[in-house]
């Protein structure tokens, strides 16, 4: 019972503190802006308390280069909304799934930060909204955050990742930083209906440039990322990878 209020009651946040934040954003900019990312990250930082979520953040100086760039990192949970609000640079949208879009007030928020909507099940419009962004991404000196493995995932390890937010970065030749978080396995697990109180680990990698790369270079620069991720992900969740040790399997990087 315990879960279901506190996930209840993070949808209620979710929903009041958007309702405010639009009034706030308006006031203050007058409509759509990544600008009102920052008011909406005050916001969303305050839920850690509620929640008892304690974040410790590891590189997060690498995301303060006023240069645009491509972030990706793992996604396991609604709850990643807080991580993401936990070290959002400035001038960062997001690329979110559009039926978010729907949910009242979260999607007018969501809407005034400037997140970019797109239909999964519409490839093509998909892939067209990201290449807006690719083109407009160096003038406006934005940064976009994606989550290349498209959906949530509760999974103790990481999807495949989709291609777009490669093709993004190549096609706007701008660098890809990765973020890994750790596994939420520990305090919260929708099966179990355990939500409680835990702490997760940040890390932000360096910065993987896409200079001279072209679209034949995707596949590589997608592995590469995958792979570092998912060896960060592993040490920071404290898993045993596949040779059983708990220390970074450093493989060079081919
Ligand atoms: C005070 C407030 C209180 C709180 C309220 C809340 C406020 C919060 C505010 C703000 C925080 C917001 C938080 C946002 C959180 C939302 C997160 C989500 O919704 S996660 C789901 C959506 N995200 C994605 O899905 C991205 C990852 N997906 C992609 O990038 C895909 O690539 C996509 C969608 C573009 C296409 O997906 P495919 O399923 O078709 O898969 P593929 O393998 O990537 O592509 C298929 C083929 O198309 C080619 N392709 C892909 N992209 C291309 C491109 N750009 N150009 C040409 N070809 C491309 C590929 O080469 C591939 O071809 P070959 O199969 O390899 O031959
Ligand atoms: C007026 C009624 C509005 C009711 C809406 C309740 C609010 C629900 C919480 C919304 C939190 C928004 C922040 C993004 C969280 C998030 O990450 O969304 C899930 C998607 O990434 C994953 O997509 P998928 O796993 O494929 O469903």
């Amino acid at each position: 019972a315990n879960f279901y209020f506190r996930i209840g009651s993070y949808c209620v946040l979710c929903v009041v503190f958007s309702a405010v934040a639009c009034v706030v954003c308006v006031l203050c900019h007058g409509g759509r802006t990544v600008r009102n990312m920052s008011i909406i990250k005050r916001f969303v930082r305050i839920f850690k308390y509620f929640y008892g979520i304690q974040f410790e953040t590891y590189g997060e100086e690498k995301l303060h280069d006023d240069k645009p760039c491509v972030i990706i990192s793992n996604h396991q949970s609604i709850l990643d909304m807080m991580g993401l609000m936990e070290v959002l640079p400035r001038n960062c949208i997001q690329i979110a799934k559009r039926e978010l879009f729907y949910m009242g007030p979260v999607g007018l928020i969501m809407y005034l930060g400037g997140v970019i909507f797109i239909n999964r099940k519409r490839t093509s419009a998909a892939m067209s909204a990201m290449e807006e962004v690719g083109n407009t991404l160096v003038q406006e000196n934005l940064k976009v955050w994606i989550y290349p493995e498209g959906t949530r995932n509760e999974s103790y390890d990481l999807l495949p990742f989709k291609k777009g937010a490669f093709y993004l970065a190549v096609q706007a030749q701008v660098p890809v930083i990765p973020v890994v978080y750790s596994s939420f396995s520990s305090f919260y697990h929708p099966e179990k209906k355990i939500f409680t109180s835990g702490k997760i680990k940040v890390e932000v990698l360096d910065p993987i440039k896409t200079e001279g790369l072209t679209v034949t270079d995707i596949p590589k620069l997608l592995e590469t990322c995958h792979s570092v991720m998912r060896e960060t992900f592993f040490r920071l969740s404290n898993k045993p990878n596949e040779n059983g040790t708990n220390g970074p399997t450093s493989q060079p990087m081919q």
